[in-house]
């Protein structure tokens, strides 16, 4: 098997004409911590959504362990082993925190909606449900509704609720938005615990997390790959600092 879980080549999107993201490149090395950058209206949620079938490419191909997935549906990649985690909202909010990770376990397990309401099959999954909650440190949290977690916490049910599909790709979109520096160390923590195992695509605006984080980095800047690399690597890059920082290299001297 390839090194590469996933790959996209020569991926180019437009939106009536205009190249949102042109002629991408990308490799994802297997097991790694992969991170998207780059500054507002680089091409990186157009990216993510792409890589996650939820908008289709004008060209280019994406391939996930050796299997063309260019034309595949979201729900489709999402068997395979491709999760993207969504936004807070799409958590219950009136659910509790583990009613939230039990359904994301009837996805997995395919549990048909007639069993919906069966408290047996729902208890069964309980166990398995408290242990998800437990990874992410959520296990006292069990039988409180969402929308009375802080945010910090409600992002670690999110991932709790990706980890129940069993993910072999896992796709966190700015998963430390808006938090305070207290849940961003939390959950940059929490995402490198539940990487064991498995590969991460983010799009993160915070460099630090970035920076504690990353294996790879990419950047991209007005809808193409500017540089590529460990943080070091692309910190230190002129036109990255440039593009992304808005530093022009002769000023930082
Ligand atoms: N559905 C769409 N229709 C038209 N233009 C779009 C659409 N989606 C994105 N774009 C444009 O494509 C470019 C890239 O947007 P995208 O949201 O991918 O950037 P981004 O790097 O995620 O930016 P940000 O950091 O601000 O979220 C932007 O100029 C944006 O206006």
């Amino acid at each position: 098997m390839s090194d590469f879980i996933l790959e996209a080549t020569d991926l180019s999107r437009s939106f009536g004409g205009f190249m949102a993201v042109r002629n991408v490149n990308l490799k994802i090395a297997r097991g790694s911590i992969h991170a998207l950058i780059g500054p507002n209206g680089a091409g990186k949620t157009t990216m993510f959504n792409l890589l996650t079938k939820f908008i289709t490419p004008s060209s280019g191909t994406i391939t996930f362990n050796g299997r063309n997935i260019t034309h595949l549906k979201p729900e489709e990649i999402a068997n395979l082993g491709i999760v993207r985690s969504f936004q807070i909202s799409a958590v219950f909010p009136h659910l509790t925190a583990l009613e939230n990770v039990r359904i994301a376990l009837q996805k997995r397990l395919d549990v048909s909606y007639q069993f919906w309401r069966s408290r047996k099959i729902l208890s069964t999954l309980d166990g398995e449900a408290l242990g998800r909650l437990d990874q992410v440190g959520l296990k006292r949290f069990a039988h409180v509704p969402a929308v009375e977690l802080p945010y910090g916490r409600k992002r670690a049910l999110e991932i709790a609720t990706t980890l129940g599909l069993e993910p072999e790709l896992m796709l966190l979109d700015e998963p430390t938005q808006g938090m305070g520096s207290e849940d961003v160390g939390q959950v940059a923590d929490l995402i490198k615990r539940v990487s064991v195992g498995r590969t991460i695509i983010m799009v993160e605006h915070n460099l630090g997390v970035v920076s504690k984080l990353a294996d790879a980095i990419t950047v991209l800047s007005r809808g193409e790959v500017l540089a590529e690399g460990t943080y070091e690597q692309v910190s230190k890059n002129p036109a990255v600092m440039e593009a992304y920082m808005g530093i022009k290299a002769e000023e930082v001297a």
